[in-house]
């Protein structure tokens, strides 16, 4: 008889985390399957980062356990949870690319826990690696930027060349936080597609935090929505409206101001009349 692996990719289980008297994370269950591809949906301070940081062992919970690729991360020793780094590659909303570097330098650099000791300069590569480099650069659609200083490139082209970097570590996770905040909608959607089209093909396990909804609706097999630091929306995105998106956050609004920053932010600009004047009457349209 054939085993075959079954086990989540992540499992994040009754994680609490308390920074101060803040608390971050309250009592979170997060399940990832290999190969889904999660959007975490959530207003800003609602927890999607710490949640993100700590499937990448940088943050410790309080309380409650992660585990990831079968891994308890929080037991990890460096030197193991480096290991675990090699299989989680991480894709940030300011791209954290080196801006004096080449664009191949800078996706050379995602290969650096695979080799021993500093590399300074493209010669200091591998030829292998650099060859891996450019096919990953070509993957992304930006073969002919690759002598280019990575701060000469737009928005868009530096996420592109980060996704290129963590196509290096050969991850089996990806894990991007808010990747397209600082984005354009054009530059925004490409970005995203590009993304999925990746997962894909390489069939990655991909936990996105994004905070506008049209985005999330159109793009992940599943939705979690975060509010406070709690999981108050876990469904497969197919079938899900805006309306039941914004019902939840709309659930936290107590004034017009605070539902139209609420719109604003997750992108939405058609909540209802209804819904506002609601809000606007207080105990009725805040929180039940
Ligand atoms: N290192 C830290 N020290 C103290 N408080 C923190 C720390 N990291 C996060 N927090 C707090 O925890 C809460 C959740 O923050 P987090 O960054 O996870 O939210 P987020 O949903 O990712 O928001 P954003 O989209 O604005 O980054 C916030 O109240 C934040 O101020």
């Amino acid at each position: 008889m054939s085993t075959t692996t079954t086990s989540p990719a992540i499992r994040v289980s009754g994680v609490t985390k308390h920074f101060g008297s803040t608390v971050a994370l309250r009592d979170v269950d997060l399940t990832v399957s290999r190969g889904e591809v999660v959007v975490l949906l959530g207003l800003s301070g609602s927890g999607k980062s710490t949640l993100l940081r700590h499937i990448d062992g940088l943050e410790r919970p309080t309380e409650g356990t992660v585990e990831v690729l079968e891994v308890q991360v929080p037991k990890l020793k460096a030197t193991e949870l480096r290991r675990l780094r090699g299989r989680v590659a991480m894709i940030f909303q300011q791209f954290e690319l080196v801006p004096s570097l080449t664009v191949l330098e800078n996706v050379l650099t995602g290969a650096l826990a695979q080799l021993r000791g500093p590399r300074l300069g493209l010669w200091a590569y591998p030829r292998s690696f650099r060859q891996q480099a450019l096919v990953h650069l070509d993957r992304v659609g930006l073969l002919e930027k690759a002598y280019q200083r990575a701060d000469q490139l737009s928005g868009g082209q530096q996420q592109r060349v980060a996704i290129a970097r963590a196509l290096m570590q050969a991850p089996e996770i990806l894990l991007a936080d808010e990747p397209v905040a600082s984005l354009d909608p054009e530059s925004s959607d490409q970005v995203m597609r590009l993304i999925r089209e990746i997962a894909a093909d390489d069939g990655l396990t991909v936990v996105c935090s994004l905070h506008q909804v049209d985005l999330a609706l159109g793009w992940g097999d599943r939705i979690v929505g975060l509010r406070h630091g709690e999981v108050v929306l876990n469904t497969p995105a197919l079938g899900l409206s805006k309306e039941q998106v914004m019902e939840i956050y709309g659930r936290v609004a107590t004034t017009t101001t605070e539902l139209t920053a609420i719109e604003a932010e997750l992108g939405i600009a058609e909540l209802t009349g209804a819904r506002r004047d609601g809000a606007s009457a207080g105990a009725d349209g805040g929180q039940r």
